[in-house]
């Protein structure tokens, strides 16, 4: 079936028209009162609508529609070209929508390729082979003269300023001038790494924002990156007024607060990205959100977080609400099929702005890896060159002539263990001559001292490595110390960096080369898409004018490592069914709690908005799972069923229970959910308070006992020397220090798995407790993991972890009357460890970018709240504190400022909708 794209495009033409109209009529008709109880100001607001102007003109004011008549300055200073001056009239409007909406021929895009899986104004239909095809589009939306993509040109401007863009590249024009994007279909892109993909998703954002006055909610595969999108979007946020809300790890407010003046970007994590849209369906509120982007779709064939994107995107197909779904990806095979799934347009294209050369390693040549002419499928070695210098025992790859070959730029090193990236550092710290230390000399000093004062500490290996700017980075580091590394290697004081594969996808460093020291990650042999993460690092535009990247190959995993490079990328395919189905069942789960599968004749289109389907098509066998599932959950009794007989055929109607939603809330997994309920109830009776050692003990997630290994010397240690109050709740848990010694010296080795969980339970209970009582020092986190024989970055991911599942458990107390202390008690909890800090220094750790050395001194000179801080300028600061510099204090200054702010706005939206609900109670 060939998608008419001229055809649907004039149907959107309609629609989209109509819809300007109607806006139109709004703004002629009735200035004061907007469709959405947001911009409604027909209710009063006794406490911000004095004075001469109201909120909703100020609103008004910020939010300019160009296609609508305004006589405001702001507007002619945003739109300084002939549309300010355009016509109020409706039909000079109309004709000016007509002129927007207009398609004009086009070249041929001979090097993209552009399809339609489905049209999203189309009715939810069943996602077929045949509802996708490529075609060749030659027709483009065009937007209007004076804007930039439909955007006052202030925005081009900010990404100038921000980013140094002046002008885009053909492939992001041509992808965001295709009919069915401008008219908001959902689309799929994919082009290889640093292909400027994030630049489109942020156009479509800010349409959104500023054209449409819709929240957008953009989804990013690890906390580092959200926070990292968060930094880079808050110069935008603030020039072009709107708000940018971090949803990861503990932050992130369910639901969050609807802002009147402003529109707000949600950067999130995929789990709080999932969460946050539940919250908005259970207000009724999905509306608000005109746009989802999902960064590194690939991410949804990635086991359990792949069936909580897939669940996520499900939902959205599934509600009645119009949400928009853009989803980007470097490393997708096959695109067809999630494009079907998600009804997208898809878009694909080979664009790189800086040429990346691959090659590999084998002996002492180098070879490109290329198809020799003949050669009809797969890839092979061509001879480059031969590397000068002999190989030696103690750098067998002559990794320091292939890093000296491009000092003194950027080269990142992939290993394949944490070991591996230490001693590959020291190594080629070692290889390089003495004169390699006079280069920034002085500011890799200062990296040093950075180190000892924000991230509480530098490791014998850094001390020896940062001198001849290499570094090592992988998750044993704390976030700070990372966080340094990442800014020392950015700013070009440090110029190597060895690191493991997680770099690759979790941070944005790029290289002008890139070595991959072995083709595994760990034990297993590197996939494709691996490969492509790590090696698309080398080449940045504005970093160099090409990349490279160098993979060395033994001769045994030559014919291994050609063979992944010839075959196309991993196929994704649905998670739903991992894990005895346990993903399937929390969605239905799910979409019972909130009202969206409502009975037995809402489960076949609901299968048909899953990707399972798309790529399955067996709709009876998926029917079945679901009929297991649903039997299930009420035997568990987590939902309730009624039965109806309609026109003699049976209908269950499908009821969540309290203890379903708090399952569905706290994002608990169904089958964890009775051991859960239970050991909070046991956990109630016997509470002990005197010390935070036993709730920390109740909180440990499930997941984190299946993956730790006691040291049971530690242990033992540890329980030996506990305090009588420490001691009770040992006892309450069973904990035997005869067992313990036996597990530390060999002798007693036999324990039940049972057993097993309740001693791990204790031991992670003791090391948060140890970190939390450390916690006044500067560098608890470095001796409570030595302590436990652990890394310190891992025990902050303990710590994340335990936060994320405690925030889980105070949802799913919430919705269970009789577990009421948990509900009390867990949130301060959550917050000591959110931060691992005294509770002295939690004020001053909510600013952005805050590390806790730094958060330390300042306490220590007398600063203790944000409140405190503004109060300083960026030089009395500097003077005050040690090693920071004025430059330094001017961010931490501005961080503040922004935070307070940020607050105060908050509470008055609070305060406004609170009054909004009194209002119309009263009604
Ligand atoms: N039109 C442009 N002109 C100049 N630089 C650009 C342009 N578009 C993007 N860039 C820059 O190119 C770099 C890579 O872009 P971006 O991160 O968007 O790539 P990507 O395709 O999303 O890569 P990845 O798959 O690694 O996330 C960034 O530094 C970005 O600012």
């Amino acid at each position: 079936m060939y998608y008419e794209y001229g055809g649907s495009l004039k149907r959107q033409q309609r629609k989209r028209r109509k819809r300007f109209s109607d806006s139109l009529s709004d703004e002629t008709t009735n200035k004061t009162t907007h469709s959405g109880s947001d911009t409604d100001i027909s209710v009063p607001d006794p406490s911000l609508a004095t004075g001469s102007c109201n909120i909703d003109s100020e609103r008004e004011e910020e939010h300019i529609d160009p296609t609508v008549s305004c006589s405001t300055p702001l507007r002619d200073i945003l739109f300084p070209s002939d549309l300010s001056s355009s016509s109020s009239s409706k039909d000079d409007n109309e004709n000016e929508i007509d002129k927007l909406l207009e398609g004009v021929n086009m070249s041929e895009l001979s090097s993209f390729n552009l399809s339609s899986a489905h049209n999203k104004s189309a009715d939810k239909m069943a996602a077929t082979e045949d509802n996708h095809f490529t075609v060749q589009e030659d027709r483009v939306h065009v937007y209007p003269s004076g804007t930039f993509y439909g955007l006052p040109l202030t925005v081009q401007e900010c990404f100038k300023k921000n980013r140094g863009i002046e002008q885009l590249y053909d492939w992001q024009n041509k992808c965001l001038s295709l009919p069915g994007v401008a008219a908001g279909n959902n689309l799929i892109y994919s082009l290889p790494t640093s292909g400027g993909k994030t630049l489109v998703a942020e156009i479509l954002i800010l349409q959104q924002i500023m054209l449409k006055y819709k929240d957008v909610l953009f989804i990013l595969p690890y906390v580092s990156i959200v926070q990292e999108k968060v930094r880079e979007l808050l110069p935008f946020a603030e020039e072009l007024s709107f708000a940018v809300e971090e949803y990861a790890s503990s932050k992130g407010r369910l639901p969050p607060v609807r802002k009147r003046k402003k529109n707000t970007i949600f950067i999130a994590t995929i789990e709080k990205g999932n969460a946050l849209i539940n919250s908005l369906i259970e207000i009724n509120r999905l509306d608000s959100i005109g746009l989802v982007v999902i960064d590194e779709l690939h991410m949804i064939g990635g086991g359990q977080r792949g069936a909580v994107l897939e669940s996520c995107i499900i939902k959205l197909l599934f509600t009645s609400v119009s949400v928009q779904l853009v989803g980007m990806s470097a490393t997708l095979s096959n695109l067809h099929e999630i494009a079907s799934f998600m009804r997208a347009e898809l878009f694909t294209g080979n664009f790189r702005p800086v040429e990346l050369n691959e090659y590999i390693k084998l002996g002492q040549s180098i070879y490109s890896i290329g198809r020799r002419e003949g050669l009809t499928s797969g890839v092979e070695p061509i001879f480059k060159r031969r590397i000068v210098g002999s190989l030696n025992k103690v750098d067998p790859d002559q990794l320091v002539g292939l890093v000296s070959e491009v000092s003194p730029s950027s080269c990142l090193i992939f290993c394949s263990t944490k070991k591996n990236c230490e001693n590959v550092a020291l190594m080629i710290s070692k290889g390089l001559p003495k004169s390699a230390k006079s280069t920034k000399e002085k500011e890799r000093r200062m990296l040093i001292q950075q180190l000892r004062i924000e991230a509480a500490g530098l490791c014998p290996v850094l001390a020896q490595t940062l001198p001849y700017g290499i570094a090592y980075h992988h998750s044993g580091l704390t976030g700070d110390e990372r966080k340094v590394i990442e800014e020392g290697y950015t700013s070009g004081i440090l110029s190597v960096i060895t690191c493991t594969s997680t770099l690759a996808a979790g941070v944005n460093l790029p290289a002008r080369r890139v070595i991959i020291r072995q083709p595994y990650i760990g034990q297993d042999f590197i996939s494709l898409s691996s490969y492509k993460q790590m090696a698309g690092r080398a080449g940045r535009s504005g970093l160099c004018d090409k990349g490279e990247s160098i993979v060395i190959l033994q001769p045994k995993d030559e014919a291994r490592f050609l063979s992944v490079l010839s075959k196309p990328c991993d196929k994704c395919t649905s998670c739903l069914l991992l894990d005895n189905q346990q993903p399937f069942t929390s969605l239905i789960l799910s979409l019972i709690a909130l009202k969206i599968l409502k009975s037995s004749s809402d489960i076949s289109p609901f299968l048909q908005c899953t990707l399972l389907f798309s790529q399955d098509h067996d709709e009876a066998s998926l029917k079945k799972h679901c009929n297991d599932i649903i039997s299930s959950l009420t035997s568990s009794e987590l939902i309730s069923l009624r039965e109806e007989e309609r026109e003699g055929e049976k209908i269950q109607h499908y009821e969540i229970t309290n203890i379903g939603r708090g399952v569905h809330k706290g994002c608990i997994t169904v089958s964890d959910s009775s051991s859960v309920y239970k050991s909070l109830q046991t956990a109630q009776s016997n509470l002990i308070l005197t010390n935070d050692l036993h709730l920390l003990t109740v909180v440990v997630p499930n997941s984190l006992i299946q993956s730790i290994k006691p040291d049971w010397k530690a242990y033992f240690e540890k329980v030996s020397r506990l305090s009588p109050d420490e001691e009770r709740v040992a006892d309450l848990y069973n904990i035997s220090i005869g067992v313990l010694a036996g597990r530390y010296t060999g002798r007693n080795t036999k324990m039940t798995e049972g057993d097993m969980c309740v001693y791990i339970r204790f031991y992670v209970g003791l090391m948060l407790y140890s970190l939390l009582r450390a916690s006044v020092s500067t560098d608890g986190v470095w001796v409570v993991a030595s302590r436990f024989g652990c890394s310190r970055g891992y025990l902050q991911s303990v710590v994340q972890q335990t936060c994320s599942h405690s925030s889980c458990l105070v949802h799913f107390t919430e919705e269970l009357p009789e577990l009421w202390p948990f509900k009390l008690l867990l949130p301060p909890i959550v917050q000591k460890l959110s931060y691992s800090v005294s509770y002295n220094l939690l004020s001053l750790m909510e600013i952005p970018g805050m590390k806790q050395g730094r958060a330390r001194q300042l306490v220590q000179a007398g600063i203790r709240s944000p409140l405190d801080l503004v109060e300083y300028s960026p030089s009395d600061l500097s003077k005050l504190i040690e090693h920071l510099y004025v430059g330094q204090a001017g961010k931490l200054i501005k961080s503040a400022q922004s935070l307070l702010a940020e607050k105060a706005e908050l509470l008055e939206d609070e305060a406004y909708e609170l009054l909004q609900k009194i209002s119309l109670n009263k009604r």
